[in-house]
């Protein structure tokens, strides 16, 4: 096994349909005992066949709100009548035993947990074209029309977004797929720079 030299959780984030989830899903394949993805905090209840502590810490609205005014998250969401977080210490536990932690995270939570000051290494994955992003999304099958369409205008805010300088430490365009995953891996073994 690998040893990954910087222990700072890899912050993930891309347009839905770039292959965010593709590239790190062979990263956990590769690598079964170096890298978890990062367990959220949810309001809403669990779905058939998800399970607590797996897919999500399922917690009560009042729980929630606790935790967040303690500062609880790294950063949070509303999403309909529900709330998602990424609670500090659930990283620091899963960092604790030894693992890298692999969040996967929309540009608002990149914003928040920049704000934060909390240690983490950015990396974007960027699709080579829209109209790629496009054929990708559609080609999951996974989404309606309608979604698409958010989909894709979200893209372009998280593509402006991701132009800034700085924000991101990475940017990796994900063309060729072996390709695209060969610069995430070297990117999370890398050692850590002297000014991180
Ligand atoms: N380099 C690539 N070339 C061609 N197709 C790809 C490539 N990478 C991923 N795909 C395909 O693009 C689609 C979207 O990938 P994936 O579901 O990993 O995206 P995601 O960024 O995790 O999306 P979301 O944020 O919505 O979960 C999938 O069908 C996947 O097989």
């Amino acid at each position: 096994m690998a040893p990954v030299r910087d222990p700072r959780p890899v912050v993930i984030s891309g347009p839905s349909g770039v292959g965010k989830g593709t590239l790190y899903k062979l990263l956990f394949q590769r690598y079964p005992d170096t890298f978890t993805l990062s367990v959220s905090h949810t309001t809403r209840g669990p779905r058939p066949g998800e399970q607590d502590g797996v897919d999500y810490h399922y917690v009560t609205k009042e729980a929630f709100t606790e935790l967040k005014a303690k500062d609880g998250f790294l950063e949070s969401a509303q999403f309909g009548d529900n709330f998602y977080g990424t609670s500090k210490a659930t990283i620091e536990e899963q960092t604790a035993k030894g693992k890298t932690v692999v969040l996967d995270i929309e540009v608002e939570g990149v914003k928040q947990i920049r704000a934060s000051g909390f240690p983490a290494r950015y990396v974007f994955i960027a699709p080579p074209s829209e109209e790629e992003l496009e054929k990708r999304l559609r080609g999951r099958g996974t989404e309606k029309e309608a979604s698409i369409l958010k989909r894709l205008d979200q893209a372009k805010v998280e593509l402006e977004y991701s132009k800034i300088p700085g924000i991101h430490d990475r940017i990796i365009v994900n063309d060729d797929l072996e390709k695209a995953y060969k610069e995430l891996e070297e990117f999370v073994f890398a050692e850590p720079k002297a000014s991180a």
